[in-house]
């Protein structure tokens, strides 16, 4: 049974959430209505006193014996991480990355939806990608006022990235997911979530040094040697 009521979830409980989903949706489709935490556990190796802690975080608590309801699960985890209720964002920088995100469908299933781009490269407004407009920056206050959009995807370089943020924040941008490599200052009323690839390729780095050693030759990874998530 689910409890309606709004709470603050921890953050690596937030993190962990999507995969649940991803675990809850297969056994779905394999007809299951129930799932237990120890199953669900096993299929992403946590501790199933980890899977209950986080699943009572959403409101969801499971039966004795019969596990959580699946379906009901799901719907409470979607709404927990606001997936129930897709937000409009423009993209700030319509270079490589912006782009790519901004063709990357996959993003309506997690409640966000790109409508359009902004660039300062007078050679780049007017044209379309993947049918979403590339607009003059002198646009984006105004545009964001009328549709009510409060995320901005920042993908520009990263000496661009302050000036950027400001402005977005400037025109009633709430929260700001920040690719670039800089490291914003704080601003007020805004939420920044940044990208760091950097720190992850980092520590991808140092375990395939280790992996591999001095001699040189890979030592064979243990099967149960988990992901690290930066
Ligand atoms: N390309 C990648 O795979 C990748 C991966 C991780 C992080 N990043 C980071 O993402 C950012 C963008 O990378 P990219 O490869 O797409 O670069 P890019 O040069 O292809 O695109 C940057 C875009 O931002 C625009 N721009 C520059 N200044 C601007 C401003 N003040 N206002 C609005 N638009 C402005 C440029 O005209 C350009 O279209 C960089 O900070 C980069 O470090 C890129």
């Amino acid at each position: 049974m689910t409890e309606d009521r709004q709470i603050s979830i921890a953050l690596p409980t937030i993190r962990r959430l999507p995969m649940y989903v991803a675990v809850l949706e297969k056994a779905l489709q394999d007809g299951q209505t129930h799932a237990s935490s120890s199953q669900i556990a096993g299929a992403l190796g946590l501790e199933s006193i980890q899977v209950r802690k986080d699943l009572a975080a959403v409101g969801v608590v499971g039966q004795a014996g019969v596990g959580f309801p699946v379906g009901e699960l799901i719907v409470a985890i979607e709404k927990s991480l606001g997936w129930d209720n897709a937000s409009d964002a423009f993209v700030i920088g319509a270079g490589h990355l912006g782009t790519a995100l901004a063709g990357y469908r996959g993003f309506a299933r997690y409640g966000l939806n790109i409508v359009a781009l902004f660039d300062s490269d007078p050679a780049k407004v007017g044209q379309t990608v993947h049918g979403k407009k590339i607009l003059p920056m002198e646009k984006f206050a105004d545009l964001a006022a009328r549709l009510h959009v409060r995320i901005a995807i920042l993908t520009v370089p990263a000496e661009a990235a302050t000036e950027s943020a400001a402005l977005a924040a400037e025109a009633g941008i709430k929260a700001l997911w920040n690719f670039t490599p800089t490291k914003l200052a704080p601003i007020d009323g805004v939420i920044v979530e940044r990208v760091d690839l950097a720190a992850s390729l980092a520590v991808l780095s140092s375990r395939l040094a280790s992996l591999v050693g001095a001699s040189g030759a890979a030592r064979p990874q243990a099967a149960d040697e988990p992901e690290s998530e930066v």
